[in-house]
């Protein structure tokens, strides 16, 4: 028999359902993410460190867990919250089931309610905390006030929270379907990424691509990054506010100050917003799924992106040499941005997916072209 479980928000709302985790309690940022397979790579990126995700898509758990669908050694996310968690899951790739998962990785989560009730709330009232306890007799006005408790991610410096202790090499490739993932050994180019808490696809895509990597944690200074002599340097995504993240923004700043290119992804992106002089926001609800139409402003192509975010770069902040290059079509919002007098330049969504599609994959194609031009063969 499933434990019971309640769900309440910060504003009072209550949401009784079961419990298909761990036994206890959790709080966090409470999001919505609109894509309809994943969950394993969503609970697995840092990015998500702070926050409960509620999945739209009714039935999460359909095809089990598997060891290879990792987006990080461990899952970032403070808490799962779903409509229907299926008896059974089928996949010749599966080692254990959904909840056999959450509760091996110690994750409290909630399933059998009303997703859809509170995806109208976020929406409406915009992302707000909120906390799942399990087990009988479970004091609501008490979870209520440990929702409220959280406060804000606004001012919150997640990434030195979540980065690594000490730099590693990096060469694992793409996963191939009966090859699974292999290991790039003839690389052309040496990237240093900056780990504000990495996804692995990430750097799956740019070894896939002729790249041997050097992923360095958050606080590393310039002047190391750059003695390693870099072909390129990467800026990831991450949890949490950009703004207080004074090192990365004064390291990307000095790198900035050489000819080495520079890509950015989400966290990273919004850092490199912040080095280059523009300011950064609180988005209501953010973007968080993996069906969210961005264009392409030079080439007008429509793209399907994977999207997990909730500050955003401000447009009119922007200096004369930054210059918007792709945009949501949802809210018209900054999507892309690159500098127009050094190779650098930066994506708010995830060209990476992992879970979503590959529509932005040809990003990680132009930062390659950009080191080859400085580096000729
Ligand atoms: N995926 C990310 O890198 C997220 C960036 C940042 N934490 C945000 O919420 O906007």
């Amino acid at each position: 028999m499933s434990k019971p479980a309640l769900l309440a928000l910060a504003d009072g709302t209550l949401f009784h359902g079961i419990s298909i985790g761990t036994d206890g309690t959790t709080i966090g940022e409470v999001v919505f993410n609109t894509a309809m397979t994943g969950y394993q790579e969503i609970l697995t990126d840092p990015s998500y460190t702070k926050q409960m995700i509620t999945l739209t898509y009714p039935h999460i758990g359909n095809y089990g867990v598997s060891p290879e669908d990792v987006e990080s050694h461990s899952v970032f996310a403070a808490g799962l919250i779903i409509r229907d968690l299926p008896l059974l899951h089928s996949n010749f790739r599966a080692d254990m089931s959904l909840g056999e998962y959450l509760v091996k990785n110690n994750v409290v989560a909630i399933a059998d309610i009303d997703t859809r009730k509170l995806t109208r709330i976020l929406r409406s009232k915009g992302a707000q905390p909120g906390c799942i306890v399990t087990g009988d007799n479970i004091d609501a006005a008490a979870a209520v006030e440990k929702a409220k408790s959280f406060g804000s991610m606004a001012g919150q410096d997640l990434a030195k929270v979540v980065t690594c202790k000490e730099s590693f090499a990096w060469t694992k490739r793409e996963w191939k379907l009966g090859a699974g993932y292999s290991e790039q050994t003839n690389p052309k180019f040496h990237v240093v990424a900056y780990d504000y808490g990495v996804k692995y696809n990430i750097l799956r895509m740019l070894a896939e691509r002729g790249c041997k990597l050097t992923v360095v944690p958050a606080q590393t200074p310039a002047a190391d990054v750059l003695a390693l002599k870099p072909d390129g340097v990467f800026l990831s995504n991450g949890p949490g506010d950009p703004e207080p993240c004074d090192y990365a923004i004064k390291a990307i700043q000095a790198i900035l100050a050489t000819d080495v290119p520079v890509f950015g992804i989400c966290l990273g992106h919004q850092l490199l917003g912040l080095a280059s002089g523009a300011k950064t926001s609180k988005m209501k609800f953010g973007h968080h799924g993996a069906n969210h139409p961005v264009q392409d402003l030079a080439s007008k192509h429509v793209m399907i992106t994977s999207q997990n975010h909730g500050f955003q770069v401000d447009e009119t902040s922007l200096p004369t040499n930054v210059k918007v290059t792709h945009r949501s079509l949802f809210d018209g919002t900054v999507q892309g941005i690159a500098l127009t007098d050094k190779p650098a330049f930066s994506f708010q969504g995830h060209p990476e997916a992992s879970p979503g599609p590959n529509d932005v994959a040809y990003l990680f194609d132009k930062f390659i072209a950009l080191m080859a031009e400085r580096k000729p063969a």
